[in-house]
């Protein structure tokens, strides 16, 4: 297959003859392999809904036919057949398309998604806006995956879509995997569905009684068919919940799968179609070790092997991997740390962890909210959870963060991975406002470490200051500095930063591990004679004032930096500090600015937002030039 597919709308497909849309199935695979092995990105999500996505599009009238995917990142070949093929090589780079569906981008991503379980609350949504304004015809159509369906949110909307009865379909994407394995036991229920083993016993049983001569004919029907809409209203979920069910279905089986969907458009009120499909489908490797391939870097699409050369691919060095192996360490010497996960098990390093400690691992699905909630209550009882949670998906569990752990001073610990910008999944997923939002908490505590070591010490800090509350440390994906051995761990104190370097005149205030960039910038500056202060303010919350006292009280110019929006970060902190002691000086703050950051690597980012080492260098040059008479060091 040559992946040289000659579709570009929908309407261009919707002419296609019925046979001959396996064939584009195929060369959308090829696409979809040639462009992953050649860039990265979502993968097997996308493998396994090719049928799905041509099918949709043959059936129903998009765009005016309302059609959401949830997470958005299994939607590679529905931008594939809705206009942005030509586009598709920038896919996730700076300045390229998204690689979720984005409103922005085209009229046929109906809602902008990347954070999981809101298709079916969305696409609700614009149904009861279509019943409102009496349109009957329009469908609504959202896609949603069984590990999005694990989410509260999933179910607070099909709770709402049963009591409101507008005409929408629910597809249920279910290839019975998350990114790791789908834990809970709504999958096995999906499982139970999709065999049928009770429900069919359970039938037969009822059958054979009925069956009996004991009972008079006119009885017998009547009790076969009250049994018959009981069964299937009271055993099953969805149909108890007033949605029609509808399959399992092969979700590969296009000609079936057309079929089905035409039949369904003529039925009113919300639906749910179950779709049974592989994850991967089409490409052997990807449909074993799942993990691995929910979103891979490049590679040899042969062999598979990976041909990833950056220096992010170095795992050794990353705050995952310190985090993984740190914590699975303290936790051999200490019996009540327990981690928990909302489905990012393989993405928090926690994998090991699991193997080598099951029962002290839980990965509670897709449910952040709960998971913030279950560790409250882990703690409650005396455990020490350590809730690992990406930043941006941390934004989920904000009131349950407030009410149900801060507000009582409970000992969990937040770790807060994927903190500032992320990369190519960008503006729905940077971690970009934790400090801010973290800050303004009573009760808690928060850190990000400038470097692997200091990491270590604060994650052997957090656990040994139990009694103190919550306790959020921040750290970003990738490699981090000083990889040394472990060693010996130290406590740290809560609230205390550190100094880096003096200097005279101007002094940098960094956060995390963009201090980096300081260390690089300041060393550059003794080029141009310029002796730059250097602080590790390590602590967001609480800040340390007596460094700070220090730092106001001998230089006139601060710079603060810090992988996160400027608006109510660690600058505004510092600033805040400035005017309840009655400070003056000149102060710089860098971090991300008051829009939504873009796609793009971490590095180009960093340089685009104007907080690496080469925009540190040039602000320091201008601040100098204003300060001093550095104008003959310049030539
Ligand atoms: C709120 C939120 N939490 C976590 C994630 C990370 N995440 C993205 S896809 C995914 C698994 C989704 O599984 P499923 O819906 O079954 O789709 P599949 O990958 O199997 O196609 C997870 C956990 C997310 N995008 N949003
Ligand atoms: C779509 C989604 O939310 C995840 O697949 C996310 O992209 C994973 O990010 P990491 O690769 O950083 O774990
Ligand atoms: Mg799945």
């Amino acid at each position: 297959m040559s992946g040289n597919f000659n579709i570009d709308m929908p309407d261009d497909l919707r002419k296609l003859p019925i046979t001959s849309l396996q064939d584009l199935c195929e060369e959308l695979r090829t696409f979809l392999i040639d462009h992953v092995a050649s860039h990265g990105g979502h993968f097997s999500s996308s493998l396994g809904v090719v049928e799905l996505t041509v099918a949709l599009h043959y059936v129903f009238n998009t765009p005016d036919d309302k059609l959401v995917w949830d997470v958005g990142h299994q939607a590679y070949p529905h931008k594939l057949l809705t206009g942005r093929k030509s586009r598709f090589h920038s896919n996730r780079q700076l300045g390229g398309i998204s690689g979720f569906p984005s409103r922005e981008e085209s009229e046929f991503d109906a809602f902008g998604t990347g954070h999981s379980s809101t298709s079916i609350s969305a696409i609700l949504g614009m149904a009861c806006a279509a019943k409102y304004r009496g349109d009957h015809t329009r469908q609504h159509i959202a896609v949603i995956g069984d590990g999005a369906m694990t989410a509260g949110m999933a179910f607070e909307a099909l709770n709402n879509a049963g009591y409101e009865q507008p005409n929408m379909l629910v597809i249920l994407n279910d290839n019975n995997r998350s990114i790791d394995a789908n834990t809970g036991a709504l999958q096995d229920y999906l499982t139970e569905l999709t065999t049928g083993k009770h429900y069919n016993a359970l039938k037969s049983h009822i059958r054979n009684v009925l069956s009996t001569d004991a009972w008079p004919m006119e009885v017998v029907r009547k009790l076969q068919k009250a049994v018959k809409g009981g069964l299937l209203r009271y055993s099953n979920l969805f149909e108890a919940l007033n949605i029609r069910y509808f399959g399992p279905v092969d979700g590969h089986d296009l000609k079936k799968l057309i079929h089905v969907l035409e039949k369904l458009k003529q039925i009113p009120g919300p639906k749910l179609l179950h779709c049974v499909t592989t994850k991967g489908k089409g490409f052997a490797p990807a449909m074993t070790d799942h993990a691995k391939w929910h979103a891979p870097r490049k590679f040899n699409k042969i062999t598979g092997a990976s041909l990833d050369t950056e220096p992010s691919g170095n795992t050794s060095f990353t705050f995952q991997t310190v985090f993984g192996n740190t914590l699975s360490d303290l936790a051999r010497s200490n019996p009540r740390i327990i981690a928990v996960t909302p489905a990012m098990l393989s993405g928090s390093a926690l994998t090991k962890m699991k193997q080598e400690m099951p029962a002290r691992v839980f990965d509670v699905g897709i449910t952040e909210q709960h998971a913030v909630t279950f560790s409250a209550g882990l703690a409650a009882d005396g455990m020490i959870p350590f809730c690992t949670i990406y930043s941006t998906f941390l934004q989920r569990g904000y009131d349950q963060l407030i009410h149900d752990v801060a507000l009582q001073n409970l000992d969990v610990v937040f770790c807060i991975d994927r903190a500032g910008v992320v990369g190519q999944d960008g503006p729905t997923h940077h971690g970009a406002f934790d400090i801010a939002f973290l800050r303004c908490i009573p009760n808690i505590k928060g850190a990000a470490p400038m470097d692997l070591e200091d990491f270590r010490h604060l994650l052997y800090t957090a656990q040994a200051s139990q009694g103190t509350g919550p306790f959020a440390i921040r750290y970003p994906k990738g490699v981090g500095a000083s990889p040394t051995i472990p060693g010996a761990y130290r406590k740290l104190e809560i609230g205390k930063g550190r100094k880096i370097r003096s200097g005279e005149d101007i002094a940098i205030l960094s956060l995390g591990p963009v201090g980096q960039y300081a260390i690089d910038a300041c060393v550059a500056l003794e080029a141009y004679h310029l002796n730059i202060a250097h602080y590790d303010l390590r602590f967001f919350k609480p800040l340390d004032e007596a460094l700070l006292h220090e730092v106001f009280q001998h230089y006139s110019t601060v710079i603060t930096i810090e992988d996160g929006c400027i608006t109510g970060g660690v600058g505004s902190a510092v600033m805040e500090f400035m005017a309840v002691y009655g400070y003056r000086a000149t102060i710089k703050r860098l971090g991300l600015p008051d829009t939504f950051a873009a796609q793009g690597t971490p590095q180009q980012l960093h340089a685009l937002y104007g907080y690496d080492s080469a925009a540190l260098i040039s602000l320091i040059l201008q601040l100098a030039t204003q300060t001093k008479c550095i104008q003959e060091i310049l030539q």
